[in-house]
């Protein structure tokens, strides 16, 4: 049988609605309008479709979209200049860089300048460590949204061999600590780890995180697990035309044996923008001093 797909479009779009309705709520009971800072620095192809899609989403959200574009060869200066700026800023109560920053830029003194409070991309080692400590805190885009879509096909992860391929700031580590805030027993594996299909084998929730174009084979994945794949591996179209998107799994093949899985694209990728904006109205909620929203 083949597997389920858990749909990045629908699961999204859902989660979307429920921000749009948190936001309008804040405007009218409340007054404020949340607001997302988004940093570009260069003109990276990929970074662009992905700021474009945030601005976007930011607006139909009904939350003020504030971006800013510098060129790649910005001293860090300026960058750090612009981000002291918008930490004081109260119309933004979040604020992501775009990531890779351009050769030359120190991406861990640019994410440490911001404040943790608005620091939406979870990335500022003061949320990470509040995060591994089991408290509050603003959580990585990508792993947050694979915990959604995990959690679509299972109600409590709870007690199960989770596989976490990747070992990145961005989505292996954070993934780790949230598995381990839902209960589920977590293995992480990554370019050193040896007999990977091995482990692989007996995951019932594997999460890949490599960044290797089908990497993960039909025959590593446990009959009727879980795959989440959060690998996003670009070929430029030819002639000019879309680029090709393939994920760290092998989908034709893991798809006849999972139970479910996430397609790329169309899987995790959305949720990593649906969960920047849950991320904002969160902080907005904590910096007006109001409740954790419902989202
Ligand atoms: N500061 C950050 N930089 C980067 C992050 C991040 O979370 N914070 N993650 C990635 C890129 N990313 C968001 O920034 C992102 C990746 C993928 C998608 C997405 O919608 N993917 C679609 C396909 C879109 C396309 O055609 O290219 C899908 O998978 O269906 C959105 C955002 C690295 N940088």
């Amino acid at each position: 049988m083949t597997a389920r797909i858990i749909d990045g479009k629908i699961i999204s779009a859902e989660l979307r609605a429920r921000v749009a309705a948190e936001v309008a709520r804040l405007k009218t009971e409340h007054g404020i309008t949340p607001g997302l800072a988004v940093v570009l620095v260069g003109n990276d192809p990929a970074s662009e479709v992905y700021v474009r899609s945030k601005h976007k989403q930011t607006q139909e959200a009904g939350m003020a979209s504030f971006e800013h574009r510098l060129p790649a060869d910005v001293p860090q200066a300026e960058l750090m200049a612009l981000i002291a700026k918008l930490n004081a800023d109260p119309a933004v109560h979040g604020i992501l860089v775009q990531l890779p920053l351009p050769k030359g830029l120190d991406s861990n003194a640019v994410i440490d300048a911001i404040d943790p409070a608005k620091d939406v991309d979870g990335l500022n080692p003061t949320n990470a460590g509040r995060l591994a400590s089991g408290l509050f805190a603003l959580t990585p885009c990508t792993p947050l949204g694979s915990i959604i879509m995990a959690k679509t096909v299972h109600a409590s992860l709870e007690g199960m061999n989770a596989l976490v391929i990747g070992r990145s700031n961005l989505v292996g580590k954070p993934l780790v600590q949230l598995l381990l805030n839902e209960n589920a027993t977590v293995t992480i594996a990554h370019s050193r780890t040896r007999d990977l299909p091995a482990l692989c084998r007996q995951a019932d929730l594997v999460f890949a995180a490599v960044g290797k174009a089908e990497m993960v084979k039909g025959d590593w994945i446990k009959p009727g697990a879980t795959v989440i794949d959060v690998g996003i591996n670009r070929t430029p179209g030819k002639d000019g035309g879309k680029d090709k998107l393939l994920g760290d799994v092998a989908f034709a093949e893991a798809k006849e044996v999972a139970g479910a899985i996430t397609p790329v694209p169309g899987g995790v990728g959305l949720m990593t923008v649906a969960c920047l904006l849950v991320n904002t109205v969160r902080a907005a909620c904590a910096i007006h001093g109001l409740p954790k929203p419902a989202v």
